[in-house]
């Protein structure tokens, strides 16, 4: 019975189809490699569209990777100045500057080859923006020299507005070695009065405020608490340890303001969020940070850490 059916089955295919006059068998097989290549192209086109779909997730607002705005050049400063390397431990919010994906990170050596270097302006000489800058010349006794001040604060809300043109003095700090001193008033106008909408931070020492110059770039100002003291501290350490420093890693301090009892610090304006931001902040269900990228986080920070 089973060798009638065989010998059925093989009559059956072996005979000619319309199809070119191929055998039937062919056809068949035909059919079969048609069907199993559309499963394929299904089954590919259903994991594209998968993938689109969690791109689309990821909040538009914030770019796919946290790219660097901006290469922040390497300065050479003063040897016999070099801060220890305690004072030149930078906190995470300086390393925002992060190395894109495949960008070659600079070797410790070169960035530790450190040389002395005329830094600043003419005393006394008037920005571009408006703003009158004092110029500190890395000489022998790293003294700062200020010009005479006129006015006063003036405009503006926030904790600043109290500060009368009485109350403003001569920064009591010197030896400072570096930076351009942005008055009060400057940093008032610029910031909008210290307005709540210009908050863009706060960290464990003081509030960070967005500003704009005339020229429409942006700087950030960390208005330093002054809790027992702590401003004083901290506007010390930090000048001394990144105002002399330029690095890739670490966001650049452009300047400072001492008047009174207020200490600022002026930072360039990095809009990139922070790192916390990025780790643990709302970057929809799948984390654009990938491994490589975090690879290079890791591998920056340490450089950031390690400049000397
Ligand atoms: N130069 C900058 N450009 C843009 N945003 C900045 C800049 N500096 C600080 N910020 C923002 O302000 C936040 C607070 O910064 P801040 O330096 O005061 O605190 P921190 O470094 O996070 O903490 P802490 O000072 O307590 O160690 C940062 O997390 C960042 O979001």
């Amino acid at each position: 019975m089973s060798e009638y059916k065989a010998a059925f089955l093989n009559d059956e295919l072996s005979k000619r189809t319309f199809i070119f006059g191929l055998r039937l068998w062919v056809v068949l097989g035909i059919c079969v490699g048609a069907a199993f290549v559309l499963l394929l192209f299904l089954i590919s086109l259903w994991f594209t569209s998968k993938r689109n779909n969690t791109a689309q997730h990821i909040p538009s607002q914030k770019p796919m990777i946290p790219n660097v705005s901006k290469e922040i050049q390497e300065i050479r400063i003063d040897h016999a100045r070099k801060p220890t390397r305690h004072q030149q431990q930078p906190k995470p919010h300086q390393l925002l500057a992060l190395p894109p994906p495949n960008h070659p990170l600079p070797d410790s050596e070169s960035v530790g080859t450190i040389e002395r270097q005329a830094l600043l302006l003419p005393l006394g000489e008037e920005s571009p923006i408006g703003l009158q800058r004092i110029h500190i010349e890395i000489g022998k006794d790293h003294r700062i020299s200020y010009p005479e001040r006129t006015g006063g604060s003036s405009h503006g809300s926030g904790e600043t507005r109290s500060v009368d043109q009485g109350s403003i003095a001569a920064p009591e700090v010197s030896h400072l070695g570096w930076g351009h001193w942005y008055t009060l008033r400057e940093l008032e106008a610029s910031t909008n009065g210290f307005a709540d909408e210009n908050v863009i931070g706060e960290g464990g020492y003081g509030i960070v405020y967005r500003g704009v110059l005339a020229d429409n770039s942006q700087f950030a100002v960390k208005n330093l608490l002054n809790n027992r003291g702590q401003a004083e501290k901290e506007f010390k350490v930090e000048v001394d340890a990144i105002g002399r420093v330029r690095h890739k890693n670490l966001v650049r301090l452009l300047g400072y303001c001492a008047e009174g009892a207020h200490r600022m610090l002026v930072y360039e304006y990095v809009d990139n969020g922070n790192l916390e931001q990025w780790l643990h902040g709302d970057v929809g269900p799948y984390s654009p940070l990938t491994w490589e990228i975090r690879m290079n986080i890791i591998l920056g920070t340490a450089k950031g850490y390690d400049f000397n």
